[in-house]
């Protein structure tokens, strides 16, 4: 499956794919590419399921008792839902960034170490502060920390402990980042910081952010889905969606009509 836009194939490929918590149907039917080198946006009022859709991506909604995917979600082609696939490497493949900051209780060192330690990533220290220090400057937080690398992560600011979670993501080298309203609990300084860094982090990972800020999804993505009642109405061009809505429930929401 292709992007029309410029016939590059797709990074992530669902199709029909449902979800339900026990009886509850919380995701009907959706179907979406997700391209490698363009942020993509899922916006919709709350409840609509976007959280729901993004954990089906890097399987986190397997960690949710109760919770049963259908349908078919491929990373360059692969089925994820494959009995075959390591979940464990899966989700280093496709990372994924909170609503809240969640900073291990350790040093900021051992918050990025930690992912390449555990995937055998570096041969020995030297490799290991050299993963450390590239993840941290591409989270354009390396120059605030490098004088405290043994302080804990969890005594950075807020936006700082966000940035440490995206070089965290980063560490293990993945190929697609999901991140969960990732500013929602930051002031509008970190948040634009963080909205910085998603430009920057562009082209070299897949990005997908929910967000309920329409605004945000307007500056940070290139292709936006609107979801409504577990469905997507809407994906397309993100300059499209806010200017040239097709469907009639897009255009009330972006106006503000609901949501
Ligand atoms: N763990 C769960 N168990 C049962 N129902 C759930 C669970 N998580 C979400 N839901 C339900 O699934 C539906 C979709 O929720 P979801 O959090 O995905 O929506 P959302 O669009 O991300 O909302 P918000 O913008 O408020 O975060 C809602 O009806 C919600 O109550």
């Amino acid at each position: 499956m292709t992007n029309e836009a410029n016939s590059i194939p797709a990074k992530m490929t669902a199709r029909n794919v449902d979800v339900f918590y026990g009886d509850k149907q919380a995701i009907k039917g959706v179907s979406i590419d997700v391209d490698r080198d363009n942020v993509t946006a899922f916006i919709g009022p709350s409840g609509c399921g976007k959280s729901t859709f993004l954990r089906t991506l890097n399987r986190m909604n397997d960690t949710v008792v109760g919770a049963r995917v259908t349908g078919d979600i491929r990373l360059d082609g692969e089925d994820i839902y494959a009995a075959s696939m390591d979940v464990v490497q899966l989700r280093a493949r496709v990372g994924m960034v909170f609503q809240k900051p969640n900073p291990f209780p350790k040093s900021i060192y051992d918050n990025v170490a930690y992912g390449p330690k555990i995937h055998g990533l570096a041969s020995g220290k030297g490799e290991l502060d050299a993963i450390v220090e590239k993840a941290l400057t591409r989270a354009g937080l390396w120059n605030e920390v490098k004088d405290r690398l043994t302080d804990s992560g969890t005594a950075l600011s807020g936006g700082q402990q966000q940035r440490l979670c995206i070089a965290r993501a980063i560490a293990v080298d993945p190929e697609v980042i999901l991140m969960d309203e990732p500013c929602s609990a930051l002031d509008p300084i970190a948040t634009a910081r963080i909205e910085e860094l998603i430009h920057d982090l562009r082209g070299r990972y897949a990005i997908v952010i929910v967000t309920h800020n329409m605004q945000q999804a307007a500056r940070v993505s290139q292709r936006t889905a609107f979801f409504h009642l577990g469905e997507i109405v809407e994906y397309g061009a993100t300059t499209d969606i806010f200017t040239n809505p097709r469907e009639e429930r897009t255009k009330d929401y972006i106006t503000g009509r609901y949501g």
